[in-house]
């Protein structure tokens, strides 16, 4: 298997218990870009009736739009979808917002029995005409949502049935024919695959960032987990000029070639208990990373004291050789705590911001020689690295 050229950094691979995996295909620098991806599906992430005071968003790119600004209604929908610029709206009607789209979602909004379900249903809902559209607008880029991770499962199946009759019921898709299988089938996908493009970071809201949209793209979707990952991704959704709901991956530290590539599902602050009970019930799958190894076995109270935080955002890999085999010196500053190895990792790429537990990568190299400016890819604050 092989990304294609410009991904040259990673190799596509099966690994034994872990299914598709992305590899280092050459020795990889701390800030590198290894990845670029552009979504084959986005959707929002707010309820389908706005409230009256929440903030507008593009409804194609889901940039936000200030009050001060004209933005473009869809002429066609009495709901009146939001677009940032007519060019946006182009686009969007001969994509995300299909005439079809339009009227399935004003069918959706109409029907009490789904707008009185919590938000996860109503997104769910979302999601699956973002999905069904796709089958007609791109009968390709479906075909690759189609084959990503993810089947039905058992404790999915109320909320699949749900859907699948109403959809099928008030607005079916043309053109595709839906079973209950393709339905609970691509519910799981994105469950699995679908990564939050998030608001800004306020410290005022405890540091909460509240997803904006959900976006599946194809080749981030190989990334396996590891709770002291590698990698870590960044998106820019309001200050990327153009392609703003692209993710980018970056190196957080060095690997040799062959290494697998991990980013983390959630948070790096996320204690063992929690992190088990996630990957299983959400991802199916019971992590033994090294991280885990050695967590495995505390107390606790020792768990809790590391961190007593359940937010939500993403971390990063670990490796015994590299970032953990920073000098004695550094290993002495994180505790020199031989049950606490993974100190070191929490020192050197964990944010310090207040409640804002993201990850810190450094910037690109420039000329080969390494960034000492790291970002966080939750509140975007840029630090020096103090090991320069
Ligand atoms: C986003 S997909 C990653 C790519 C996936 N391996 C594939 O074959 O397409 C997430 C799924 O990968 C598998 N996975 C991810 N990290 C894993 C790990 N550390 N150990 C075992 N399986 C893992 C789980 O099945 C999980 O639900």
């Amino acid at each position: 298997m092989s990304m294609d050229e410009t991904e040259s950094a990673l190799r596509l691979v099966e690994i034994e218990g872990r299914g598709r995996a992305l590899v280092a295909s050459q020795p990889l620098k701390a800030g590198q870009i290894v990845l670029r991806d552009s979504p084959i599906v986005v959707y929002s992430a707010l309820p389908l009736i706005k409230h009256q005071f929440s903030a507008s968003y593009c409804d194609n790119c889901f940039r936000m739009i200030p009050l001060s600004t004209n933005a473009t209604p869809c002429t066609s929908c009495s709901y009146n979808h939001l677009f940032c610029s007519p060019n946006c709206f182009t686009a969007a009607i001969g994509s995300s917002h299909s005439p079809w789209v339009c009227q399935a979602l004003s069918r959706l909004r109409e029907c009490p029995s789904l707008i009185s379900q919590p938000l996860e249903l109503q997104v769910q809902a979302r999601f699956l005409i973002a999905a069904y559209n796709l089958a007609f607008v791109s009968p390709s880029q479906f075909q690759v949502l189609v084959s990503l991770q993810g089947q039905g499962s058992p404790s999915d199946a109320p909320s699949a049935q749900f859907l699948h009759s109403l959809i099928s019921s008030i607005c079916p898709p043309p053109s595709l024919s839906l079973s209950m299988e393709l339905t609970a089938a691509l519910l799981a996908k994105d469950k699995l695959n679908a990564f939050g493009l998030m608001g800004p970071f306020s410290i005022q809201k405890d540091g909460q960032r509240s997803v904006r949209a959900y976006g599946i793209y194809p080749k981030a979707s190989f990334f396996n987990h590891d709770c002291l990952p590698n990698v870590c991704r960044f998106d820019y959704l309001d200050s990327a000029p153009d392609h703003n709901t692209d993710i980018i991956v970056r190196m957080i530290h060095d690997v040799p070639q062959g290494r697998e590539i991990c980013l983390s599902y959630f948070p790096v602050n996320l204690n063992y208990s929690i992190r088990q009970k996630r990957l299983l019930e959400d991802y199916g799958f019971t992590c033994d990373c090294d991280r885990c190894k050695v967590e495995a076995n505390w107390s606790d109270n020792e768990a809790d004291a590391i961190d007593d935080n359940e937010n939500e955002e993403e971390l990063m890999d670990e490796d015994d050789e590299e970032q953990m085999a920073a000098s004695d010196t550094e290993q002495e500053a994180a505790g020199g705590d031989t049950d606490f190895p993974h100190a070191y990792f929490f020192l050197r790429y964990m944010c310090n911001q207040e409640n804002c537990w993201g990850t810190l990568a450094p910037l690109p190299p420039s000329d080969s020689s390494p960034s000492k400016l790291m970002e966080c890819n939750v509140c975007g604050n840029l630090k020096n690295d103090e090991n320069y």
